[in-house]
């Protein structure tokens, strides 16, 4: 079975390219195991082309084993170019041990969550460990297929917007989270640390965002399920019924994101908790969990203004923090003025349901999203 390396040398904090020469090569060698090649990405999206000249340029009839020290987007960035090749071009099947390099390593984390009493290091060297164990088993990726459309109708004069496909296997997300990503990546320099999320959470808490959101049932389940914190199980949404199983929110959205595969977007940040749970017995069948804040479900909430979404951002930040808490944040409700408690029979403060599909239309925006299980 051929084996590859490959290292982001300048995902989280730079630390992978020692990792691989100092931990992961001597490792290999302890197993009798000589990689083919051991190769340093040099830019952004270089991932792909070394995964392509190389499966080139060696016959590959077998899986390919693939040592990765990086964090999630490298892997996202694989998983995009190889979905961007054309079907005629075969490709074999990937097996994937993963050196969490990054920053938030979510994949990671979801997999080996954190064990305080690990030494870091081997805590580190679980996937790769696993890998070269005897008899070590794979987990197959669910990925989330997302294409963003431009408006129906183009303005005269302007050209129609392409659309745009993302395959995600981690998160697809808008509003507050989608926001975080995007700033926190201008602080990427200044700060190589989860800290970078936490300021761009600040920058950004008391933005709400306008669209009209549908919700389709998993392929393998006839309704949208939502979680209930009472009985700690999926039920059947309760507007999920009979023929018209698809769901339909109105925001302001304060938060909205869906995961696949994983349980968390940090080692700490449990933002889909029962995301690993198994839809049902079928093997394969497969879910995206949506995490959404909508501030009108909130009771004390009366209208829109600047200072009720000011006052709303304590909320979202308790929905954050209990996050950090061991997902703590889907159990959270609301009092009848208002406050978020954590017991009583009061609204869910985070509506967290599992579907498989959905499709966001921003108000004054646009662009819309559809994602869905692949
Ligand atoms: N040699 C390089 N120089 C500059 N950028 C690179 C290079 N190699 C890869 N990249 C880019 O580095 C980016 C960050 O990598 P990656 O997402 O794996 O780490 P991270 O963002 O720190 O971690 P995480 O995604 O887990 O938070 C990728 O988007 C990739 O395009």
């Amino acid at each position: 079975m051929p084996v590859l390396v490959i290292c982001n040398p300048v995902a989280g904090d730079r630390s992978a390219s020692a990792l691989v020469d100092n931990h992961v090569l001597p490792l290999l060698t302890l197993h009798n195991l000589v990689p083919d090649k051991v190769v340093h990405t040099q830019r952004p999206g270089h991932i792909g082309p070394i995964l392509f000249d190389f499966l080139r340029s060696t016959p590959h009839s077998h899986p390919l084993s693939l040592i990765l020290a990086s964090g999630d987007g490298t892997l996202h960035e694989l998983i995009n170019f190889l979905n961007s090749q054309p079907t005629t071009v075969p490709l074999p099947r990937v097996h994937i041990a993963l050196l969490p390099s990054g920053t938030a390593n979510a994949l990671y984390s979801s997999f080996f969550p954190p064990d305080l009493n690990a030494d870091p290091l081997q805590h580190k060297l679980k996937s790769l460990n696993a890998f070269l164990s005897s008899n070590h088993t794979s987990v197959s990726l669910n990925l989330a297929v997302s294409v963003l459309s431009g408006p129906p109708i183009t303005s005269p004069g302007l050209p129609s917007v392409p659309k745009q496909v993302s395959i995600s296997a981690v998160v697809t997300s808008t509003a507050l989270h989608a926001s975080i990503l995007h700033d926190s990546e201008a602080l990427r320099a200044s700060d190589p640390t989860m800290e970078r999320f936490k300021s761009a959470a600040s920058q950004n808490i008391t933005r709400w965002y306008g669209a009209s959101v549908k919700l389709f049932p998993p392929q393998d389940a006839p309704f949208v399920q939502e979680y209930d914190p009472t009985t700690n199980s999926w039920v059947p949404h309760h507007q999920s019924i009979g023929d018209d199983p698809i769901l339909d929110f109105n925001g302001p959205f304060a938060y909205f994101l869906s995961t696949v595969n994983v349980d968390r977007l940090e080692p700490h940040f449990r933002i889909s908790p029962r995301g690993r749970d198994p839809l049902g017995p079928n093997e394969g069948a497969a879910a995206l969990h949506v995490v959404i804040v909508r501030p009108m479900r909130d009771p004390s909430f009366e209208m829109d203004s600047e200072p009720t979404r000011v006052a709303f951002a304590e909320k979202a930040m308790a929905v954050l923090g209990a996050a950090y808490r061991d997902g703590a944040h889907i159990a959270l409700r609301y009092d009848h003025n208002g406050n978020v408690v954590t017991e009583g029979d009061g609204p869910t403060v985070v509506e967290y349901l599992r579907c498989g599909a959905w499709e966001w239309e921003p108000v004054g925006t646009t662009r819309s999203i559809r994602s869905s299980d692949y």
